[in-house]
Formats: structure tokens, sequence, C-alpha cells
């Protein structure tokens, strides 16, 4: 699936702003995109449902043009109905969905109506605190009772839009260089169309950059090669893209390509045959009052900061982001570890039905984000309860669904089991392409002991390594630090205690070979459901909740320029 985009031969609207909102009997006015929690203070713990309604307005000459309507997404079950039909629904929240209303938009005025609801559910997503204990300490008792620590924001949190196509129509576009070669600067770029039934027998034109080829649709997949000499490969120095167009007749899309490779072995990890050290940040999409609603100023600020502090890469824990996050990627140069929306999984998540939903999501995340050079990796799930035995079966399943679909990035697990302590034995780790874990010695364990801490680091790290011979990713580690609170010798929740466990953390990590990364806890501080561990924010932010630099992050942007 493509997102609407507007291009020569394409018209998009853009249906953001105030809809109409049934609440508690009520009509109140209520922003699309946005979370419902912190626009109005009663709403702040609410699930819902709730009605959205708009109207919009349609041209004769566009009520017959092919129509869908897309929603960036919604969070996170909703009911889609158009002039009172239903026409749609979903269930998972942080993925675009699409309805295809072609023939039942009316010229002039069309009533619009979501019923959106954010509830959380054992075994389900978003996923809820069991009644039992799980593998997840820390969130009993929290309120809203969320299997994972963020808040559980609801609503229409991106974008709505509505394209108008010709029936003839471009429906996708698959772009692979994963078999360039950069040390020949020889770039091989495979790209894939998929076109409507309508468009057969017409003649396509694909144009990478000053390169042009002309088909005829005889397929409904089309597939052409390109051979570029001397290409320019898209790099953490030269994020270059290539201006990428396919065209029919009536239907025109256009995307921005980088040029690149990534390959993987027992130790390393290699951006263009060049390894590469990711040095960075798991992060969320929040911000006051906007809850998780689209933010674009912010994502500026964010790779500004990014930039300022030399980090190389993030990952979209725990959920895929804003799409735009992307395309500022692949133009600035970042590295992207895309995570699904799969985090606070429980033994309750493992049954067939449940796995089939996971598999979607995935092949539904990949689907948006495959053309996107700045995506190195896809992440299926963030600290699963993989030391249960039924997570085996579970989340082989979900690897090789990823790898179904893309085999030219390395797919892994977010996983804090498999820790020197037996009982955390991780049983679905050995499946994944990298070993990707999150650890907090010095935090939850060896609390206020750095040093016996990075000790206990070292052997999990070691030992990891000896158990699973592959690249180890240190996904998560942190400290809570409040900014202003400061104290000599370095305590818990003090800046200096979180900027000396950072720093040291990452020199050790940084002398072992098989190591490829280290990324900090958090980006920025970010609100969760109330518990005791939680004063509404947590607090292992690098930045504070509004974007200002605590001490540590001081720290990481000297380390960070060295190495
Ligand atoms: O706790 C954190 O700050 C972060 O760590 C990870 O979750 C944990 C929660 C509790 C414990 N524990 O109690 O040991 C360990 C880890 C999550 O991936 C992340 O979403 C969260 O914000």
């Amino acid at each position: 699936m493509l997102k609407p985009k507007n291009t020569l031969k394409r018209i998009v609207q853009n249906l953001d702003g105030f809809w109409d909102c049934e609440i508690k009997e009520e009509n109140r006015p209520i922003a699309v995109p946005g979370s419902w929690n912190e626009q109005y203070q009663d709403l702040c713990y609410e699930e819902g449902p709730f009605t959205y309604k708009t109207t919009f307005y349609v041209p004769e000459e566009l009520s017959q043009k092919h129509i869908r309507l897309y929603f960036a997404a919604v969070n996170t079950d909703c009911d889609v109905f158009l002039n009172g039909e239903k026409v749609g629904e979903n269930h998972i929240g942080y993925l675009p969905f699409e309805v295809d209303v072609t023939g039942k938009v009316k010229p002039g005025e069309n009533e619009f109506k979501v019923v959106v609801e954010n509830r959380l559910k054992v075994g389900g997503f978003p996923s809820k605190v069991p009644d039992r204990g799980t593998h997840t300490v820390g969130f009993f008792g929290s309120f809203p009772p969320a299997n994972f620590d963020f808040f559980p924001y609801g609503g229409i949190i991106r974008p709505v839009l509505i394209e108008f196509t010709d029936h003839a129509r471009i429906l996708d576009i698959w772009v692979d260089t994963s078999e360039s070669e950069p040390e020949k600067k020889l770039g091989r770029v495979k790209v894939k169309v998929e076109v409507s039934e309508e468009a057969l027998g017409q003649e396509m034109t694909i144009k990478l950059g000053e390169a042009e080829k002309k088909i005829k649709t005889f397929d409904r997949f089309v597939e052409e090669e390109f051979i570029l000499e001397n290409a320019r490969f898209w790099s953490l120095e030269d994020p270059y893209l290539y201006p990428l167009k396919v065209e029919l007749e009536r239907d025109e899309y256009t995307l921005d390509i980088g040029i690149r490779t990534i390959s993987w072995d027992e130790k390393k990890l290699y951006l263009n045959g060049k390894p590469v050290f990711l040095k960075g940040f798991g992060k969320h999409e929040e911000f006051p009052v906007l809850g998780q609603g689209t933010f674009y100023p912010l994502m500026i600020k964010d790779f500004n900061l990014l930039k300022w502090i030399n980090a190389n890469s993030f990952r979209t824990s725990h959920y895929p982001y804003s799409e735009e996050w992307l395309d500022l990627a692949d133009r600035l140069g970042i590295l992207v570890i895309d995570e699904a929306p799969h985090v606070g999984i429980t033994r309750y998540h493992y049954n067939p039905e449940t796995q089939k939903i996971a598999e979607d999501n995935i092949r539904r995340m990949i689907d948006r984000d495959k053309n996107h050079p700045s995506v190195i990796m896809w992440s299926v799930a963030n600290e699963p309860e993989s030391n249960h035995p039924d997570a085996e079966g579970f989340f082989k399943a979900l690897y090789e669904t990823a790898k179904e679909m893309d085999r030219t990035r390395p797919v892994v697990m977010v996983s804090m089991m498999d820790t020197p302590d037996e009982r955390t034995r991780d049983v679905a780790l050995k499946y994944f392409d990298i070993v990707c874990v999150n650890r907090y010695y010095g935090w939850y364990i060896y609390q206020g002991r750095i040093e016996e801490g990075l000790q206990a680091l070292e052997k999990d790290i070691e030992e990891l390594y000896a158990r699973h011979r592959k690249p180890i990713f240190v996904t998560e580690f942190g400290a809570d630090a409040i900014a202003g609170i400061h104290y000599d010798p370095p305590q818990m929740f003090s800046e200096e205690y979180q900027a000396e466990l950072v720093e040291k953390t990452i020199r050790l990590l940084l002398k072992k070979d098989f190591v490829i990364g280290t990324h900090v806890w958090a980006f920025a501080d970010f609100k969760t459901p109330q518990n005791v561990r939680r004063p509404i924010l947590n607090y292992k932010g690098v930045f504070t909740r509004d974007r200002q630099p605590k001490l540590v992050a001081h720290v990481l942007r000297k380390l960070w320029s060295e190495v």
C-alpha cells in the first residue's frame, strides 16, 4: 500500500482539524490528529468508545475517481462509516489502513464517522497487565493497567487523507538495492511496481534520476532493474536520495530512494560493506497535550538533537512511528530500527489467533516502511515473556513472516531475558539475526552500585556472545535523572548518577568487538501510567520532556564525537 501523495496525476485531501466528538452525551470539538487523553482532563483515563464526526466535500468531477480513505493511524479499535454505511474497521494502532470507497462518495457533502475505542486487553493490543504475574515486574497496580511503560493514549493520532486517482493506477512499489556493490560504486536498483487491473496494456515509464525505462504493463506486476555506474550511495555522511518516478497514462507516483546495502556476520553490522556502530536511543513519539498525535516541529527538533549529540540511529520503540520520521531519517542520514507495536507480550498472546494478528502487524509495518533506506532492521517485539515455552513457536513464526517480506534486512526481537540467571533463558532469541537485549545494571539491579553493576553486565554480555555467536546490540540501558537534582557522590535520580552510568556502560561495551551498538534508554522523558516508580514521567530521558539537555547529554555529545 502506498501512502497517498499529491503528484501531477493524484489529488489528496487532508481531513486534519477539529472534528465533532460524542463524548459522555455531549458534542465536543476534538483535534485530529491527536490523543483525546490530554485534550480534556476528564478524558485522561477514558478508553471510549467515542464517535468522531466530520464532513467533507467532493466536486462532481472527482466523485467518479478511484477513492480511498487513508488513516495513518488510529489507536486502537475503530469502525468507519461513510454516509451512514459501515465501510471499514481496524484493530491495531500505529499502522496505516485504507478503506476503498470508490463509488460510495457523493458529489457534494459527505458524512464521515469513526467510532474509536482504546481498551487495554490481557493478551491483546494494547496489552493489559494480567491478574497473575508473568514477566514484567513493576507494572502491577499501575493505573491505567497497561502492561508497558508508556501512557496508553487513544484517538485518531495521525492524519486522515482522501486520495483520488484514476482507476488505472499504481498500487505499490518495491525498491531493492541490496545487490549493489559499494566497493565498485555499482548501484543495482530493482524496482517492482504493482498496477490495477484497469492499467493492463498501458505504457509505464519508470525514471530513476536521469535514467528512464518504458514498459508495457502486460502483467499486474512489472519488474525492472537499473544499473548505475558511479552510483552515489546513501550513507550517514552523504544521505543522497535519487528521485524515482513511476508514470502511467493517468497516474503518477514519486519516491526518494537511497542506494545502500546492509549486511551482518557473527560479529558486525555493515552499511555499504563497512562496519557501523549504532549510537543512539530508544525513544517515544509523545509530547504534552499532543499525546501521540503527529507533531511535525518536534520531529525536526528531535533530529536536530540527534545530530547535535552525535547519534547515528534510534529505535522506534515500541511501535512504528509516523512515516514522516522515516522521511526525515532518509534525508538526514539517521539509521532506524523499526519496531512492531508488540510490547507487553505475555503467555496470553501465545495462541494461533493472536499469532495471526501479530504476523499481520509485521507484514503491515514492513509493507509501509520497506522503501526507506534509513530503516536497517526490523524488530518484531520488545521485552516479551520470551522465557515461556510457548514463546518459541510464536516468535519463530514472526521471524519467518518478516523474512518472507524482506530478506535484505536483519530481523530482531528485543529481549529482557537470557541473563546469567537460568530462569530467564530465552527460548526464541536463537532464531534472530542479531541479539538485542535491554539491560538495567546499576538501576533495577545493583541499585546505586554502578561499578558492581558494570562487572555483572560484562559477565552477562560475554556469556550472551558465547551462547549465541551473533552480534550483540544493547538496545536499552540507563537511569532516571530528574533535571536539576544534583548529588556528589552520584546518587540514583541525580544527573551525575545518570551521566556516570551511561558513560561507563558505553565505554565498557565499546571494548567488546561483538557489540554492534548501544542505545540509551531514553531519548527524552515521557509520560507513563501511575505507579510508585514513576513520578508522572519516566525520567530516563537524556533530554527533558521539553527537549532540554541533562548533564548526560553533554557527556554523550563528547563521547560520541570520538567513536
Ligand atoms: O523501565 C524502563 O525505563 C524501560 O525499560 C523497559 O522495561 C522495563 C521495565 C521494568 C524492568 N524491571 O523492573 O526490571 C525492566 C525493564 C522497557 O523496554 C521500556 O519501555 C521501559 O520504559
